[in-house]
C-alpha cells in the first residue's frame, strides 16, 4: 500500500514515509492510494481473536514494508497487559437492546487518544529507522486537551524524539491541564497558547508548511512530525477498535454475521469518525455514521447543507476537546468522495483559508448524506443527557460521550431507525468531573470544590474508582509554565530546540 496526498502535489510515499512526515509537504494529508477489503468470512475468523491479534491483521494491510513481526512487536508493546485497565482493551458495554457503548478510555491518560498514541511512537521510531532517518524527530502537537496528554505519555523519553505540545490556555479542563503541565520526561515541552484550539492547530500547520524554517531545523538536526490525527499513523490504529467492537458483539451473539450497525461518534477534528468510515469502506457492515458535535456545530451544518462555514463565534463548552471549528480530517473524506480529485480539494481548502468557507458539489454532498447523519447538543442538553443516562442505567458518561448520546437520541427520534448502535465513548467521566458531578449530584455537591477534590466526590457517588492516571495529579509538581501568543509559536519552537 502506498500513500498519496489529498492536495496532489507530492508523489506517492511508503507507509513509513507517510508516518514519519506526519503531513504531506504540499499541505495535504496522506491517504491510502489503494483499497483494503475484509470479507465476511475473514470477519467471522477475526471474531475469535484477541484485540492484539485483530490489530496486527488490520495494521499489516495498511503498513506494507513493515515486517509483520515488527508490527506485532509494536502492538504487543502498546497494548501490553497493565497498560489498559480493561482486559479487552476497548470493552463494549450494553445499555439497552439496541444501544452499546464502546469504552475507549481505559488507557493511561483516560481518553480514546491512547488507543493510537500508545502505538504511534513505536510505529514512528520504526518508520524513522526504515527510511534511514538520522535527524531527531520533533513531534508538534496542537491539542484541545486529550491528544496532548496522550501524545506526551506515548512519546516521553522515546529515544530519537522530542515532543512539543501546544494547548489553548483557557480552553481545557483543569484535569486536562494538570495532566499536561505535570508531565515528566527528558524530551517533552508543553506550552499554553493565548488563543483557541483552531489558533494552535493553524500555528502548528503553518510551521509544517514553512519551508525555510524546516530547512533551518534540518540543519540543526531536527525533522518535524505530527501526533495529531493528520498523521496517518494516528488513524490506522483507530480503525481497529471499530472492528473490535463489531466483532465482540458478533462473538457474543448480540448481532448476527453481516448485520449492519450504526456508529455514533462525538466529533471534533473528524479523525475518530473518519476511522469508522475507513472501517466501513473495508467491509465492516455499517448502516450509518452519526456525527455528533457540541455548540461548535460547523460539521452538523456542513453535513446537512454541503456548506462548510467556520465564520461563526468559537464557543467554549463543557466538552472542550470538541471545541473546534476547523476539522482537519474532513479533507480526507472529501478527497475520497469526490473521486480523488485533488484539484477540487485544493480549491475547497484554499477557499477555507481565504474566506473561512466553501461549498461542495451536489454529488459529493449526496454521497456524504448517504453515509453520515449529523446533529449537535448544547451544554444544557449535554448535562441533561448525563443525568438521564445515570438515572436510567446507573452509567456515568463524560461530557463528550453525552454529546454523542444526545445526538444519537435525536437521530433515532428523527429517522425512526432502530438499527443497533455503538456509541464511541471518548473519555473517562473523571476528566470532566465538574460537569459530570454537577449533572448527577446537583449544584450543591460541586459548589466551592475544585476538580481535584471532585474526583473523589464523583468516585464515592458513582462507585467507580478514580482511574490510576488521575489519582495522584494533586501531588505532582507543575513542570511546564511556558505560554506564547498564537503569532509566536514558531519562535517558541525555535527557542525550545535551541542547543
Ligand atoms: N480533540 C483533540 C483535538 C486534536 O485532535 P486530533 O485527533 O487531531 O489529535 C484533542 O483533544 O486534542
Amino acid at each position: 500500500m502506498l500513500y498519496e496526498s489529498t492536495r496532489g502535489r507530492h508523489g506517492l510515499v511508503s507507509p513509513a514515509e507517510a508516518i514519519k512526515l506526519g503531513i504531506s509537504p504540499d499541505g495535504g494529508l496522506f491517504v491510502p492510494a489503494g483499497n483494503v477489503t475484509v470479507s465476511g468470512k475473514q470477519l467471522e475468523i477475526m471474531a475469535g481473536l484477541s484485540y492484539r491479534e485483530k490489530a496486527v491483521l488490520i495494521l499489516k494491510e495498511f503498513l506494507s514494508g513493515f515486517p509483520e513481526e515488527e508490527i506485532k512487536a509494536c502492538v504487543d508493546l502498546a497494548y501490553a497487559p497493565g497498560k489498559f485497565d480493561a482486559p479487552g482493551i476497548a470493552p463494549v458495554c450494553k445499555l439497552d437492546a439496541s444501544l452499546y457503548v464502546l469504552e475507549l478510555w481505559h488507557g493511561p491518560t483516560c481518553a480514546f487518544k491512547d488507543m493510537a498514541l500508545q502505538i504511534l511512537p513505536h510505529l514512528l521510531t520504526r518508520a524513522a529507522a526504515m527510511t534511514g532517518e538520522e535527524q531527531t524527530i520533533v513531534i508538534l502537537v496542537a491539542t484541545s486537551g486529550d491528544t496532548g496528554k496522550a501524545a506526551l505519555e506515548g512519546f516521553k523519553n522515546v529515544p530519537g524524539t522530542k515532543i512539543i505540545v501546544f494547548y489553548p490556555e483557557q480552553g481545557v479542563s483543569e484535569v486536562q491541564k494538570l495532566q499536561m503541565v505535570t508531565q515528566e520526561g527528558e524530551n517533552v515541552a508543553v506550552v499554553a497558547v493565548r488563543g483557541n484550539f483552531d489558533d494552535a492547530q493553524a500555528g502548528v500547520k503553518s510551521i509544517f508548511g514553512d519551508r525555510e524554517f524546516n530547512r533551518e531545523l534540518i540543519k540543526g538536526g531536527y525533522r518535524l512530525s505530527s501526533a495529531n490525527s493528520i498523521n496517518w499513523g494516528r488513524l490506522v490504529p483507530q480503525i481497529v477498535y471499530y472492528f473490535s467492537a463489531y466483532l465482540d458483539l458478533m462473538a457474543k451473539g448480540e448481532i448476527g454475521p453481516g448485520e449492519k450497525v450504526n456508529f455514533a461518534v462525538p466529533t471534533g477534528n473528524f479523525g475518530n469518525i473518519l476511522a469508522a468510515y475507513y472501517a466501513s469502506e473495508m467491509g465492516l457492515p455499517v448502516n450509518r455514521l452519526i456525527c455528533a458535535s457540541n455548540a461548535n456545530n460547523v460539521l452538523t451544518d456542513f453535513i446537512r447543507t454541503g456548506v462548510y462555514n467556520r465564520n461563526r463565534p468559537f464557543q467554549k463548552t463543557i466538552s472542550p476537546s470538541m471545541d473546534i471549528l476547523i476539522s482537519s480530517n474532513l479533507e480526507r473524506l472529501l478527497y475520497h468522495l469526490c473521486g480523488r480529485d485533488s484539484a477540487r480539494v485544493r480549491g475547497w481548502m484554499e477557499e477555507l483559508n481565504k474566506n473561512g468557507s466553501y461549498r461542495i458539489d451536489e454529488r459529493t454532498r449526496n454521497l456524504i448524506a448517504g453515509i453520515f447523519w449529523a446533529g449537535f447538543a448544547g451544554d444544557d442538553e449535554t448535562v441533561e443527557t448525563i443525568r438521564s443516562v445515570y438515572r436510567r442505567y446507573g452509567y456515568v458518561v463524560d461530557t463528550h460521550t453525552a454529546v454523542g448520546l444526545n445526538v444519537y437520541e435525536k437521530y433515532r427520534a428523527t429517522t425512526g431507525d432502530g438499527t443497533k448502535t455503538i456509541l464511541a465513548s471518548t473519555a473517562s467521566p473523571f476528566k470532566f468531573n465538574e460537569s459530570v458531578a454537577r449533572a448527577i449530584l446537583g449544584e450543591e455537591a460541586v459548589r466551592g470544590k475544585g476538580e481535584l477534590e471532585l474526583l473523589e466526590v464523583l468516585s464515592a457517588a458513582s462507585g467507580v474508582a478514580v482511574p490510576p492516571g488521575l489519582k495522584n495529579l494533586a501531588a505532582k509538581p507543575v513542570l511546564h509554565t511556558k505560554s506564547t501568543p498564537k503569532e509566536r509559536m514558531k519562535e517558541t519552537v525555535r527557542d525550545i530546540l535551541k542547543p
